[in-house]
């Protein structure tokens, strides 16, 4: 049995607008050796973003997943649902270099890409990135510790 607040577990959803994304990333994690948790949406009948968004960011919030992935249209969405939770910090990130500022000086906990934004290829990468880089700690800790205070 694996521990879900172990780093190689790690929780993804999307909306019907990501469906497909979320397959692709779903299994390059697991050729990965990730062991993932997918909270849906499992059809891409229309769907309303906000629960998916909340069904993941509560398990990160809490601390029962380190990570986790969100895939909406443009990801604008889910960004903004998954933040309204306290040690959240998901990262909207359609491209390379905020996928590895995220990490390093925000110690992002969820990824987010827009399935319409970005291609396949791209989107592999930035999630290769975003798992890959790691927080740089110092200053950026600071900064985030004054999170707990807003
Ligand atoms: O972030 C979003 C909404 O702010 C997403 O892009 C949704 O996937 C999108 O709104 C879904 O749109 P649809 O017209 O209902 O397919």
């Amino acid at each position: 049995m694996t521990d879900p607040s172990d780093s190689q577990s790690i929780i993804i959803g999307c909306d019907h607008a990501a469906l497909r994304l979320k397959e692709i990333l779903k299994s390059a994690l697991q050729e990965k050796g990730f062991q993932v948790t997918d909270v849906g949406t499992h059809s891409e009948a229309s769907m309303d973003y906000p629960d998916t968004g909340r069904a993941l960011a509560q398990k990160v919030s809490s601390g029962e997943f380190e990570r986790g992935i969100l895939l909406c249209g443009t990801g604008l969405g889910m960004s903004m649902v998954a933040n309204k939770y306290p040690h959240v910090r998901a990262a909207l990130c359609n491209d390379l270099f905020s996928a590895a500022m995220s990490r390093r000086h925000n110690d992002a906990n969820i990824l987010v890409m827009g399935g319409r934004v970005i291609g396949d290829i791209l989107a592999l990468e930035i999630l290769s990135t975003w798992l890959e880089t790691p927080f740089e700690g110092g200053r950026h800790q600071k900064r985030l510790d004054l999170f707990d205070q807003i």
